[in-house]
Protein backbone atom coordinates (compact mmCIF):
# COMPACT_ATOMS: atom_id res chain seq x y z
CA UNK A 1 0.00 0.00 0.00
CA UNK A 2 1.34 3.56 -0.89
CA UNK A 3 1.71 6.05 1.94
CA UNK A 4 0.65 9.64 1.58
CA UNK A 5 3.32 12.15 1.38
CA UNK A 6 2.20 16.18 1.66
CA UNK A 7 5.23 18.55 0.04
CA UNK A 8 5.83 21.83 -1.06
CA UNK A 9 4.94 23.68 -4.51
CA UNK A 10 3.87 21.37 -7.94
CA UNK A 11 5.26 18.58 -9.76
CA UNK A 12 8.89 19.52 -10.61
CA UNK A 13 9.53 21.44 -7.23
CA UNK A 14 12.73 20.96 -5.51
CA UNK A 15 11.00 19.84 -2.77
CA UNK A 16 8.94 16.79 -4.76
CA UNK A 17 12.42 15.96 -5.54
CA UNK A 18 13.34 15.61 -2.35
CA UNK A 19 10.08 13.27 -1.51
CA UNK A 20 10.89 10.93 -4.51
CA UNK A 21 14.44 10.82 -2.77
CA UNK A 22 13.25 10.02 0.55
CA UNK A 23 10.79 8.02 0.05
CA UNK A 24 11.67 6.04 -3.55
CA UNK A 25 8.86 3.42 -3.45
CA UNK A 26 5.18 3.12 -3.19
CA UNK A 27 4.48 7.10 -2.20
CA UNK A 28 1.60 9.22 -2.85
CA UNK A 29 2.53 12.85 -3.06
CA UNK A 30 0.11 15.64 -2.30
CA UNK A 31 1.17 19.06 -3.04
CA UNK A 32 0.00 22.33 -1.57
CA UNK A 33 1.49 25.61 -2.70
CA UNK A 34 2.27 27.46 1.03
CA UNK A 35 4.73 26.04 2.99
CA UNK A 36 2.07 26.62 5.86
CA UNK A 37 -0.10 24.21 3.84
CA UNK A 38 1.91 21.31 3.92
CA UNK A 39 2.16 21.30 7.89
CA UNK A 40 -2.02 21.60 7.96
CA UNK A 41 -2.50 18.91 5.82
CA UNK A 42 -0.34 16.67 8.22
CA UNK A 43 -4.06 17.10 10.44
CA UNK A 44 -5.34 14.96 8.42
CA UNK A 45 -5.15 11.43 9.54
CA UNK A 46 -4.31 9.71 6.37
CA UNK A 47 -1.62 11.96 5.55
CA UNK A 48 1.30 10.68 8.20
CA UNK A 49 4.68 12.96 6.66
CA UNK A 50 5.23 16.04 4.67
CA UNK A 51 8.37 17.11 3.22
CA UNK A 52 9.69 20.90 3.18
CA UNK A 53 12.80 22.81 2.63
CA UNK A 54 13.93 24.44 5.96
CA UNK A 55 18.28 25.57 4.67
CA UNK A 56 19.32 26.28 1.40
CA UNK A 57 23.71 26.38 1.32
CA UNK A 58 23.99 29.86 -0.30
CA UNK A 59 21.19 31.78 1.44
CA UNK A 60 20.36 29.82 4.53
CA UNK A 61 17.28 29.48 6.51
CA UNK A 62 14.32 28.92 5.19
CA UNK A 63 12.62 31.53 8.37
CA UNK A 64 9.04 30.69 8.02
CA UNK A 65 10.29 26.29 8.35
CA UNK A 66 11.57 27.20 11.56
CA UNK A 67 8.36 29.41 12.67
CA UNK A 68 6.59 26.70 11.83
CA UNK A 69 8.36 24.17 13.29
CA UNK A 70 7.51 25.89 16.48
CA UNK A 71 3.81 26.48 15.88
CA UNK A 72 2.91 23.17 14.82
CA UNK A 73 3.13 20.31 16.91
CA UNK A 74 5.03 17.94 14.36
CA UNK A 75 8.65 16.31 14.49
CA UNK A 76 11.02 16.36 12.51
CA UNK A 77 11.87 12.23 11.50
CA UNK A 78 14.58 12.72 8.29
CA UNK A 79 16.15 14.72 6.81
CA UNK A 80 17.30 14.93 2.81
CA UNK A 81 19.69 17.16 0.92
CA UNK A 82 19.12 18.16 -2.80
CA UNK A 83 21.50 19.72 -4.78
CA UNK A 84 19.73 22.57 -6.34
CA UNK A 85 20.50 23.92 -9.93
CA UNK A 86 18.28 26.59 -11.60
CA UNK A 87 17.68 27.24 -15.01
CA UNK A 88 15.65 30.53 -16.90
CA UNK A 89 12.66 28.80 -18.79
CA UNK A 90 10.68 30.14 -21.19
CA UNK A 91 7.55 29.57 -23.56
CA UNK A 92 8.64 28.02 -26.48
CA UNK A 93 9.30 31.57 -29.18
CA UNK A 94 10.80 33.33 -26.21
CA UNK A 95 14.75 33.94 -26.02
CA UNK A 96 16.86 36.61 -23.42
CA UNK A 97 15.65 39.56 -25.70
CA UNK A 98 12.43 39.56 -25.47
CA UNK A 99 11.61 38.38 -21.55
CA UNK A 100 10.54 41.38 -19.15
CA UNK A 101 9.49 39.69 -15.88
CA UNK A 102 10.82 36.69 -14.15
CA UNK A 103 9.25 34.26 -11.63
CA UNK A 104 9.89 32.25 -9.26
CA UNK A 105 10.36 31.40 -5.46
CA UNK A 106 12.28 34.71 -3.59
CA UNK A 107 15.05 31.76 -2.46
CA UNK A 108 15.82 30.79 -6.19
CA UNK A 109 15.82 34.79 -7.08
CA UNK A 110 18.69 34.70 -4.37
CA UNK A 111 20.30 31.88 -5.18
CA UNK A 112 20.99 33.21 -9.16
CA UNK A 113 21.42 36.85 -7.71
CA UNK A 114 24.76 37.27 -9.71
CA UNK A 115 22.87 36.20 -13.25
CA UNK A 116 19.74 38.23 -12.49
CA UNK A 117 21.74 41.35 -11.56
CA UNK A 118 22.84 41.46 -15.19
CA UNK A 119 19.66 41.78 -16.50
CA UNK A 120 16.89 44.47 -15.99
CA UNK A 121 14.21 42.22 -15.01
CA UNK A 122 11.66 42.36 -12.78
CA UNK A 123 11.47 40.20 -10.78
CA UNK A 124 7.95 38.69 -9.63
CA UNK A 125 8.03 36.49 -6.22
CA UNK A 126 5.57 33.77 -6.53
CA UNK A 127 4.99 30.31 -5.24
CA UNK A 128 7.52 27.26 -5.76
CA UNK A 129 10.11 27.23 -9.08
CA UNK A 130 7.77 24.86 -10.26
CA UNK A 131 4.61 26.51 -9.88
CA UNK A 132 6.72 29.37 -11.68
CA UNK A 133 6.88 27.36 -14.77
CA UNK A 134 3.57 25.95 -15.12
CA UNK A 135 2.19 30.13 -14.48
CA UNK A 136 4.77 30.58 -17.78
CA UNK A 137 3.49 27.84 -19.66
CA UNK A 138 -0.39 28.66 -18.88
CA UNK A 139 0.48 32.53 -19.69
CA UNK A 140 2.50 31.74 -22.66
CA UNK A 141 3.76 35.11 -22.85
CA UNK A 142 6.97 36.06 -24.78
CA UNK A 143 7.92 38.31 -21.85
CA UNK A 144 8.20 36.04 -18.84
CA UNK A 145 10.16 33.23 -17.81
CA UNK A 146 10.64 31.52 -15.08
CA UNK A 147 13.64 30.30 -12.58
CA UNK A 148 13.23 26.67 -11.93
CA UNK A 149 14.52 22.94 -11.95
CA UNK A 150 15.33 21.02 -15.18
CA UNK A 151 12.35 18.77 -14.63
CA UNK A 152 9.58 21.48 -14.64
CA UNK A 153 11.24 22.30 -17.86
CA UNK A 154 10.19 18.99 -18.79
CA UNK A 155 6.85 18.46 -17.06
CA UNK A 156 5.45 21.88 -18.33
CA UNK A 157 7.01 21.45 -21.73
CA UNK A 158 9.27 25.10 -21.26
CA UNK A 159 12.61 26.03 -23.06
CA UNK A 160 15.85 26.26 -21.20
CA UNK A 161 16.60 29.83 -21.87
CA UNK A 162 19.95 29.83 -19.67
CA UNK A 163 21.31 27.26 -17.81
CA UNK A 164 22.73 26.50 -14.43
CA UNK A 165 22.13 30.46 -13.54
CA UNK A 166 22.47 30.00 -9.63
CA UNK A 167 25.53 31.53 -8.19
CA UNK A 168 26.81 28.49 -6.42
CA UNK A 169 27.69 25.47 -7.93
CA UNK A 170 27.06 23.49 -4.97
CA UNK A 171 23.87 25.05 -4.34
CA UNK A 172 22.34 22.68 -2.30
CA UNK A 173 18.92 22.30 -0.17
CA UNK A 174 18.74 20.38 3.27
CA UNK A 175 14.93 19.54 3.16
CA UNK A 176 13.14 17.82 6.63
CA UNK A 177 10.67 15.38 7.09
CA UNK A 178 7.97 15.91 9.31
CA UNK A 179 6.47 13.54 11.29
CA UNK A 180 3.14 13.19 13.69
CA UNK A 181 5.53 11.56 16.49
CA UNK A 182 8.80 11.62 18.23
CA UNK A 183 10.49 8.31 16.45
CA UNK A 184 13.75 6.87 17.79
CA UNK A 185 15.90 4.14 16.56
CA UNK A 186 19.56 2.70 16.58
CA UNK A 187 19.94 4.60 13.55
CA UNK A 188 18.94 8.81 14.64
CA UNK A 189 21.86 10.21 14.64
CA UNK A 190 21.04 14.28 15.07
CA UNK A 191 18.54 15.89 17.28
CA UNK A 192 16.71 19.48 17.07
CA UNK A 193 15.59 21.33 19.75
CA UNK A 194 14.51 25.31 20.34
CA UNK A 195 14.45 27.00 23.63
CA UNK A 196 14.24 30.18 25.13
CA UNK A 197 16.67 31.33 27.77
CA UNK A 198 16.05 34.53 30.78
CA UNK A 199 16.70 37.64 28.94
CA UNK A 200 20.25 38.00 31.42
CA UNK A 201 23.91 37.76 31.08
CA UNK A 202 25.14 34.47 30.16
CA UNK A 203 21.51 32.65 29.38
CA UNK A 204 22.64 31.27 26.25
CA UNK A 205 25.97 30.58 27.53
CA UNK A 206 24.50 28.28 30.61
CA UNK A 207 22.33 26.60 28.32
CA UNK A 208 24.86 26.00 25.35
CA UNK A 209 27.52 24.69 27.75
CA UNK A 210 26.47 21.37 28.47
CA UNK A 211 27.43 20.66 24.44
CA UNK A 212 30.70 21.50 26.30
CA UNK A 213 30.52 19.60 29.02
CA UNK A 214 29.05 16.35 27.70
CA UNK A 215 31.27 16.19 24.70
CA UNK A 216 28.50 16.32 22.35
CA UNK A 217 29.04 18.13 18.45
CA UNK A 218 26.37 21.21 18.08
CA UNK A 219 25.92 21.49 14.01
CA UNK A 220 23.91 24.34 13.99
CA UNK A 221 22.47 27.42 15.64
CA UNK A 222 19.82 29.50 14.26
CA UNK A 223 17.44 32.46 15.88
CA UNK A 224 14.03 33.90 15.36
CA UNK A 225 12.57 36.45 17.28
CA UNK A 226 9.41 35.63 19.64
CA UNK A 227 6.85 37.64 18.07
CA UNK A 228 4.68 39.01 20.58
CA UNK A 229 7.72 39.77 22.96
CA UNK A 230 10.37 42.05 21.50
CA UNK A 231 13.90 41.49 21.29
CA UNK A 232 13.62 37.94 23.03
CA UNK A 233 15.16 34.84 20.70
CA UNK A 234 14.05 31.11 19.92
CA UNK A 235 17.50 28.90 19.57
CA UNK A 236 17.14 26.27 17.02
CA UNK A 237 20.01 23.96 17.67
CA UNK A 238 21.08 20.94 15.99
CA UNK A 239 23.68 18.82 17.23
CA UNK A 240 24.79 14.95 17.04
CA UNK A 241 23.10 12.19 19.11
CA UNK A 242 20.87 9.70 19.85
CA UNK A 243 17.77 10.47 22.37
CA UNK A 244 18.55 6.34 23.85
CA UNK A 245 22.08 7.59 25.00
CA UNK A 246 22.12 8.24 28.74
CA UNK A 247 24.76 11.22 28.71
CA UNK A 248 22.54 12.85 25.45
CA UNK A 249 19.87 12.29 27.90
CA UNK A 250 21.55 14.40 30.73
CA UNK A 251 22.31 17.41 28.88
CA UNK A 252 19.22 17.64 27.74
CA UNK A 253 18.04 17.88 31.12
CA UNK A 254 20.54 20.17 31.96
CA UNK A 255 19.74 22.17 29.26
CA UNK A 256 16.30 21.89 30.17
CA UNK A 257 16.73 23.81 33.72
CA UNK A 258 18.29 26.41 31.93
CA UNK A 259 15.73 27.66 29.90
CA UNK A 260 12.40 29.12 30.15
CA UNK A 261 10.75 27.43 27.33
CA UNK A 262 12.36 24.23 25.68
CA UNK A 263 10.43 22.08 23.42
CA UNK A 264 12.43 18.67 21.31
CA UNK A 265 11.43 18.73 17.12
CA UNK A 266 13.20 15.40 16.34
CA UNK A 267 15.91 12.49 16.64
CA UNK A 268 16.79 11.47 13.01
CA UNK A 269 19.17 10.11 10.52
CA UNK A 270 21.20 13.06 9.34
CA UNK A 271 21.22 12.67 5.38
CA UNK A 272 23.82 12.80 3.30
CA UNK A 273 25.40 15.34 1.57
O1 LIG B 1 10.39 26.25 -5.00
C1 LIG B 1 10.80 25.07 -4.85
O2 LIG B 1 10.98 24.30 -5.79
C2 LIG B 1 11.06 24.64 -3.49
O3 LIG B 1 11.05 23.47 -3.22
C3 LIG B 1 11.36 25.71 -2.48
C4 LIG B 1 12.82 26.11 -2.39
C5 LIG B 1 13.07 26.91 -1.07
O4 LIG B 1 12.19 27.57 -0.58
O5 LIG B 1 14.20 26.89 -0.58
C6 LIG B 1 13.62 24.89 -2.33
C7 LIG B 1 14.81 24.78 -2.95
C8 LIG B 1 15.47 25.92 -3.59
O6 LIG B 1 16.41 26.35 -2.63
C9 LIG B 1 14.52 27.00 -3.92
C10 LIG B 1 13.25 26.99 -3.46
Amino acid sequence: MSINVAYYGVPGSFSEQALLDYFPNDVHAINNEKFEGVFKLLEDESIPYGVVPIENSSTGAVNAIYDLLNKYPYHIVGEVYVKVEHHLLGSKKATLDTIKKVYSHPQAFEQSKPYLDQHGWELVPYYSTASSAEYVKQADDLSIASISSQKAAQIYDLNILANHINYNTTNTTRFIVLGKNLKVNSSCDKISVVFTTEHKAGALYSALKYFSDFDINMLKIESRPVVHTPWQYYFYIDFEGNLNNPSIKKAIDSMKTDCMYFKLLGNYKSGVN
